[in-house]
Parts: structure tokens; sequence; C-alpha cells
């Protein structure tokens, strides 16, 4: 079965390659040669620098030649040959990042402050971002003294527009001048930063990406005021931080829960739930969360896929009496902003328009024919990369006996087989995507007609 596969998927984004001996050297980095041939030197990808790492592949694909790849591995793989391995994703040990984010005054320096003074063994290096000020926060400073191994303030602007390039530079100092010195970067933004470029500077910079690993997107929300900034009309063109800002996030931290009804808290719950499924979410005050919430999460991780794909409710559930369960994970759903009006009346006044920024939810039992599914997601990144923002899946795949996880925001994407599929396991697919405009009906048609 193996060879007459890996004919037919020389055309593919998951293709499989002979099994080699050493199980690390397995995945081979294959590109789309057909789809998108004729652009093919247009391509751009990254590796890990380290052979160990050769099964982690990240690609950004250089406007406008967008192009669909993959890794793959060898279809021929038995489960007994395979038994002793749990994963085919092998540790990456660079340093992790977490970027905190949230509006202004969500409780991003609180947090920050409670991370640094709390008891975690961690050495942290701090990349403060102050807009427009050289002023920093004076409790950040005492902090300094207790917890933060290093403090990096860049002031000339904001991270996500006029500072990309500093916030480099800062990075590959840090690594370089410090490296061994520190565990752990923090970011935070300021409040008014659309993230979604600061995550694409941990891809686009090859200085950044050989050292360092998005770890993940901590986003503070004003538990008070969030409902008025995530209303707030923008210009055409001109995009709401508030959204973009939960948009991005793999943990969500609904802050400041103390100073408003809980009424008022589970409807927000559920707002920003339409907007990002795949982030876990916890109500606190003062930013107080345990540090394992917002430290070492692995939000970027291909091994940690599944658990962003299943529903969120385990936080929830587990955290707070919370309710929002409603859309199980074992049917397939598509939110609209407007949906949780019918569930909460006493979220009365019109807050449907975030801006088309919303969660789809594919859950679907089945094997996907290769071609097909290659094609698809090819194609839906090629058309749409600009509107998705962040997607994640777990597929199943004909003749493959390992599950495919695979990651992206906009443009850049990572693919690889992660462990076998259980005997008994049913093989389901499980994707998310979080966008722009998103058309919940069509994606899970277009994926549907992907299945065998
Ligand atoms: N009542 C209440 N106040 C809080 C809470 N968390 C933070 N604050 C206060 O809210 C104010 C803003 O908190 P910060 O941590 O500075 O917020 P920030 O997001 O860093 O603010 P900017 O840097 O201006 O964007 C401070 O006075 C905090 O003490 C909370 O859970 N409840």
């Amino acid at each position: 079965m193996a060879s007459s596969l890996s004919t037919e998927m020389a055309t593919t984004f998951l293709s499989f390659t002979a099994r080699p001996q050493n199980p690390f050297a397995k995945i081979r980095t294959t590109v789309l040669p057909v789809l998108f041939k004729p652009r093919a030197r247009n391509l751009s990808y990254k590796t890990m620098p380290s052979s160990t790492h050769s099964e982690f592949i990240a690609f950004k694909v250089p406007r406008p030649y967008r192009r669909f790849t993959a890794s793959a591995s060898a279809a021929a793989t038995t489960a007994s040959e395979d038994s002793d391995l749990l994963t085919k994703i092998p540790p990456d040990n660079r340093i992790p990042a977490t970027i905190i984010t949230g509006f202004l005054g969500s409780g991003k320096t609180t947090l920050l402050n409670h991370i640094l003074t709390a008891e975690h063994g961690k050495r942290i290096a701090v990349i403060e971002n102050e807009y427009g000020e050289v002023d920093i926060d004076g409790s950040l400073v005492a902090a300094k003294t207790t917890g933060a191994e290093d403090i990096v303030l860049l002031n000339n602007g904001c991270l996500c527009c006029t500072v990309r390039g500093d916030l480099v530079r800062m990075i590959s100092e840090l690594v370089s001048k410090k490296k061994g010195k520190f565990d752990h970067i923090v970011i935070e933004t300021t409040g008014l930063a659309n993230p979604a470029p600061i995550i694409q500077t941990f891809y686009a910079e090859d200085a950044i990406f050989n050292e360092v690993k998005l770890d993940g997107v901590v986003t503070l929300v004003d538990a008070k005021h969030a409902g008025f900034h995530l209303d707030e009309v923008k210009p055409k063109g001109v995009v709401n931080e508030a959204v973009e800002q939960i948009a991005y996030a793999d943990r969500i931290i609904v802050n400041k829960t103390d100073l408003v009804v809980e009424p008022q808290v589970a409807s927000l719950v559920e707002r920003i739930k339409n907007i990002n499924r795949m982030a876990h979410m916890k109500r606190t005050e003062f930013g107080k969360v345990d540090l394992d919430y917002v430290l070492g999460i692995g939000g970027f991780d291909l091994e940690r896929i599944e658990s962003a794909v299943d529903a969120k409710e385990d936080d929830a559930a587990h955290d707070r009496h919370d309710h929002d369960h409603d859309h199980g994970h074992h049917h397939h759903h598509h939110e609209h902003d407007h949906e949780h009006e019918h569930h909460h009346d006493h979220h009365s006044h019109d807050h449907t328009h975030d801006p088309g920024v919303s969660s789809v939810s594919i859950v679907c039992e089945g094997n996907l024919d290769l071609d097909k599914a290659n094609m698809w997601l090819g194609t839906l990144l090629m058309e749409r990369s600009e509107d998705i923002y962040r997607m994640k899946g777990l597929l199943s795949v004909r003749g493959m006996n390992e599950r495919f996880v695979f990651q992206g925001v906009h443009d850049i994407f990572q693919g690889s087989p992660d462990r076998m599929w259980g005997p008994d396991e049913p093989r389901v697919n499980k994707i998310v995507f979080i966008g722009k405009n998103l058309n919940g009906e069509e994606l899970e048609k277009g994926f549907k007609a992907c299945l065998l």
C-alpha cells in the first residue's frame, strides 16, 4: 500500500515516504509540485536547525504565492512497529515566549507581576512595550528585583506596527547575550496591539525562529469594559483590536470579575467563545491564575493540537459552574456572532457585529481522500489566508496509520503525523478555524467532500 500511495501522493501535501530506521528521520518535507508548480521556486519554508527537529516543519508562504505544504510519514508503519513511540513529534528545546495582550487597562501588568512574583522557579526575561512612554510601570520595576531576569523596554511605538524590527533585535540580543540565563520570555504588548504581526514575527525571522518558539498568546479581557470595546465599530479596513486580541488567543483570562455581576460575565464568556472556540478560558480577579495556565502552554505545538480542537468545557467546567457547554464536541457547529442573543436575554443590547470574526468547528468521522483534502485546504489557504487567523486540525487520512495534526496562522502552516490511531479508536477529524467572514456551512461542505 505504501508504495502505491507514495506515487499517488507526489502531488499532495500529506504524502508518504519510505520508513527509515531512524524514527526521527522519517518525516520528509514535500511541496506541492503540481498544484502550485509554476511558482515552485517561490516556496520558502523553515525547518528546525537540529536534526532532531526534522519533523517540526513550518512554512511561510510568501504573498501572493501562497502554497499549501506539509510533511509526511511512512504509510507502511504498522501499529506494532510503532508501539514504542508515543508521538512522532520530537521535543522542541527552543526558548518559549509568551505574548500577553489585552485591551487598555484589562490587567496585563497585574498578570505580569503575578507571574514575576510567583514561585515557579522559572527565570523570566520580560519585554515590555509601552506605547510612547519611556516610563516603566513602578510595580513592574519592583517586580524586576524579585522576579524578572531581565526587562527590556520597547518605547518607540506599538509592537505590532512600528517596532517589530526592534522586537526581533531585542529577542536576538537576549538570546545571543543571555542565553542560558533565562528560561522563558514574556512579552507584554500595548493595549492597542494587534497580535497577528507579533505572532508572525516568530515565524518570519530566522534569527528568532531558530532559537525561540512561540509558546502562547494570553489575552486579558476586562469583564467590565470589554463589551464596549468589542462593540466599537471601526472604519472599514481598521481592525478592532479587542476582537483581534481575543481571536488570536490560546488562553483568555476574563479579569476584573469582581466589578460585574455573574450574568454579565456569562454573557461575555459566550460572546468570546463565538469569536474564539480554540482558547481555554478562565475568569479571574487581579489576574490570579496558576502559572502553568499561562506559561508552557504549547499553543502553537503540534503535539498539543488535541486540547485545542476539542471543546473548551474543561477549564470552564472545572473552574466555574459554567453553563457554556451547549456546543458539545460531538456535533458539528459553526457559530454566528449573534447566537448568544438567543440564550441570554440579560445581555440585551445589540453586539452582533464583532466584525465578522468567529470560530467554525468541524467534527466528522471518516477517512479523507488525500488528494481531495490537499486540494481543498490548499485552495482555501491560497484564497482565504488573510481571513483565516488561526486554524488547528487533527485529520484521519485514508492509508495513514497516524493522525495528521496541523496548525496555522494566516499563511504559516505546520503539519505532521503524530501518534497512531488506536485499534478501536473512532477516526474522527476535528478542525477549528478562527477568522473573518467564515462561512461554516461552506467550510463543512468543502471538508465533507474530501471524505471517502
Ligand atoms: N477591581 C479590579 N481591578 C483590577 C483587577 N485587575 C487589575 N486591576 C486594576 O486595574 C488597573 C489596570 O490594571 P493593569 O494591570 O495596569 O492593566 P494593563 O492592561 O496593564 O493596563 P495598560 O498597560 O494601561 O493597558 C490597575 O489599577 C489594577 O490594579 C481586577 O481583577 N479587579
